[in-house]
């Protein structure tokens, strides 16, 4: 078997524990960004080692705010995993999302205000690209997965991050459909734009959990309505990722692992030491002359 984890899994709301991993191993990782949202626990799955990581820790006590993004981040590379789903709970903006359906979303709306959200400050300035913010390839592995695993599940949608931890307004949900967004969440940004900056590819599995707060039949979202729903998929989320590590193929053939090719503006000569340290394990091959 490889030694190396070929997959890492962030759980979102109802979603602390894989139960289906085999041979489980729990593992407390520090990051020069700090710890991440709780130890990381790498198992078996298909023959396949992966990792899981519960975004708001065991017992979900970080608020969508406060998960230290760039600590789980580094921790997956750490590891170095290349692959990476973020599984999340989200509102759906749309009628034919409905709650219990699946997307894997194709883009981004960034409406957080405060996080963190590169690896490079203190004298380092990158600018990554994110045209496309999530793996091409790795969202379209996890499509398949996911149909092959038995659920409705749709393909492409823009998912907009709002800050929370509270939920929208009527008039915030009914601006964000007149502006074609599909899905509402609170934590696929920053963590989709850090996995680029670490150059790991990185999709979604976005579960619809509610009709958010528009619908003029449905009742509004609520914990109590994210979490119930979120239940019933937790057997079906575990089989998809299961289908996934059975289809993955050795090598990504996407552009994720360059994102930084030509990203970087800071002169190397001009980075400061204690930076160059901190980020090294990002950037350490660009730097390099
Ligand atoms: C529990 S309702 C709101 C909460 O659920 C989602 O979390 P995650 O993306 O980690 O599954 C949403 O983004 C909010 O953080
Ligand atoms: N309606 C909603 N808004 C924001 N985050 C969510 N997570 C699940 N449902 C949500």
């Amino acid at each position: 078997m490889n030694n190396r984890p070929i997959l890492g899994i962030i759980g979102g709301s109802g979603l602390y524990e894989f139960t289906a991993l085999k041979d489980v191993e729990t593992i407390e990782i520090d990051t020069p960004f700090g710890k991440p949202s709780s130890p990381i626990v790498i198992g078996t799955l298909s023959g396949n080692k992966v990792a899981f990581l519960a975004r708001h820790g065991i017992g979900h006590f970080l608020s969508p705010t406060e998960v230290n993004y760039r600590a789980n981040i580094f921790a997956f590379k750490k590891l170095g995993i290349q692959c990476l789903i973020g599984i999340s709970a989200c509102g759906s903006l749309r009628e034919d999302y409905a709650p219990g359906h699946i997307v894997v979303p194709d883009q981004l709306v960034d409406n957080t205000k405060d996080r963190a959200r590169t690896f490079f400050t203190d004298g380092l300035v990158v600018h990554v690209g994110v045209a496309e913010p999530f793996c091409p390839e790795l969202s379209r592995l996890l499509y398949s997965a996911v149909a092959e695993a038995g659920a409705t599940v749709h393909s492409g949608g823009t998912l907009i991050t709002i800050e929370g931890p509270r939920f929208s307004t009527k008039a915030e949900s009914n601006m964000y459909r007149s502006e074609g967004i599909s899905l509402v969440g609170m934590t696929a940004c920053p963590e989709a734009f850090l996995a680029r900056e670490a150059e790991l590819c990185y999709t979604t599995m976005a579960h619809v959990t509610d009709y958010d707060v528009w619908h003029v039949t449905e009742e509004p979202v609520s914990v109590d309505m994210v979490v119930r729903t979120l239940a019933k998929n937790t057997q079906m989320a575990q089989l998809a990722i299961q289908k996934l590590v059975e289809i993955m193929p050795e090598e990504m053939t996407c552009s994720c692992s360059n994102a930084l090719a030509n990203a970087i503006i800071t002169r190397p000569e001009c980075v400061p030491p204690e930076t160059c340290e901190r980020v090294k394990l990002l950037i350490g091959k660009y730097l390099e002359s």
